[in-house]
């Protein structure tokens, strides 16, 4: 099932403010922003040989896990959606 950037950054946050033990995402923030930032940046490399290399189907796949680490960094650093619309 697709989401949106904001219903997804919604759902992360509702995790981690409930500590959900089944979920990868709290895992990830309690892991702290040295964990995050290591998946980050793989993520940004993936989708740059997934541009380069692969079809758009798997770089629109390898992009939409950069988004989900930048969002789980975001909410590592207490940032919300306004804080950095802000800078848009
Ligand atoms: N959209 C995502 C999402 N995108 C990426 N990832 C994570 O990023 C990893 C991708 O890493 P890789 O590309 O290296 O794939 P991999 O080799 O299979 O994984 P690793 O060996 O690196 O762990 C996945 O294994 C997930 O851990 C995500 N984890 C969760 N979500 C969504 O976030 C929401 C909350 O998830 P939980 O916190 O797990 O409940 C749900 O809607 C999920 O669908």
């Amino acid at each position: 099932m697709s989401t949106s950037f904001d219903d997804l950054f919604a759902q992360l946050q509702a995790k981690v403010a409930a500590g959900d033990p089944a979920s990868g995402t709290v895992a990830a923030v309690q892991a702290g922003v040295h964990t995050i930032g290591k998946k980050l940046v793989e993520e940004a490399a993936e989708s740059w040989m997934a541009a380069e290399h692969e079809g758009p189907d798997r770089a629109a796949e390898e992009i939409s896990q950069l988004l989900y680490w930048t969002q789980a960094m975001m909410i590592a650093k207490g940032l919300t959606l306004d804080d950095v619309y802000t800078h848009l």
